[in-house]
């Protein structure tokens, strides 16, 4: 883990004037302080989401917290014994310190590896946002943390008129970004960094996630989201060939989730 501790003090980019200043918070203990929920999007598919979700349960536990992840939404599940098999669920089970009623941390979960809303309709289930709501409600009373993880990148569609920016809209929760280091991110990343504003959403940081270690220039281009992106950035998460969440949750700057 590439570790920004000591890293210069985040200055926005002259242009980026219409965001609000995040402030830098002092650290303090998130034990005590910090959201109660998380929703973690991503630049896409595949960027380290579920990684960064438990990167974030542990580190919350390490805090002192009790913990629980939900993925509200799960595509590319596999049929097994007791129903569907998913992998984002399991994880984000293994990773949380308070064990959860798997209808509230996955209230929806699909076989078919496509878009959620095109699986839902073939499975003739309609994905209801308030539903997923109430599951989110009820693991709030079970668990100090709640860390949600999104599905795909953060829009994306649930049915024919919501996706997930209105499930992160309606959850009103702190937003965490993931964004997967490769050519094409920097567009991703900025788009979804507006789309949150442009929903009254708080971004209250963004992970830098080397899922291509042989990105090209990749300090300039960490540098040019560092410059653009007005929260904190909680985390360089360097390429490992076995990813291993309670080490990446060491490196997390958690404190600078505890915005009051
Ligand atoms: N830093 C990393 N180094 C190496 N492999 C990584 C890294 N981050 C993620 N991966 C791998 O990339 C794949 C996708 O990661 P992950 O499942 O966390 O993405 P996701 O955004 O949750 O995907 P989905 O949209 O399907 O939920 C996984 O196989 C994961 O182990
Ligand atoms: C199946 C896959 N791993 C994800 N869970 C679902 C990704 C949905 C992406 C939708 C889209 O933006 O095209
Ligand atoms: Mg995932």
């Amino acid at each position: 883990m590439e570790n920004i501790a000591d890293s210069s003090p985040l200055t926005p980019h002259p242009s980026y004037t219409n965001f609000h200043a995040t402030r830098r918070v002092e650290s303090r203990n998130p034990a005590q302080a910090g959201p109660k929920g998380l929703f973690v999007t991503g630049t896409d598919t595949g960027v380290g989401k579920t990684l960064i979700s438990c990167a974030l349960l542990h580190a919350f536990t390490a805090a002192g917290n009790s913990t629980v992840g939900m993925k509200p939404v799960a595509a590319g599940c596999v049929p097994g014994q007791g129903g569907l098999h998913c992998e984002d669920v399991e994880s984000l089970q293994r990773a949380s310190s308070v064990r959860a009623p798997r209808e509230l941390v996955n209230p929806y979960a699909f076989a078919p590896p496509v878009a959620p809303h095109v699986a839902a309709a073939e499975a003739g289930v309609t994905i209801d946002l308030k539903h997923i709501r109430h599951a989110y409600l009820a693991l709030a009373e079970l668990a100090d943390k709640v860390v949600v993880e999104g599905v795909g990148g953060f829009r994306v569609p649930l049915d024919e008129f919501s996706d997930t920016a209105d499930l992160a809209q309606l959850l009103d929760l702190p937003i965490v970004l993931v964004v997967g280091m490769r050519l094409g991110c920097l567009s991703h990343a900025m788009l979804t960094v507006e789309a949150i504003a442009a929903r009254g959403l708080t971004l209250a940081g963004w992970v830098a996630n080397r899922i291509e270690p042989d990105m090209e220039r990749f300090d300039a281009n960490l540098e040019a989201l560092r410059q653009r992106i007005v929260a904190p950035l909680l985390g360089v998460v360097a390429f490992a060939p076995q990813p291993d969440a309670v080490r990446v949750a060491r490196g997390l700057l958690l404190p600078l989730l505890s915005q009051p």
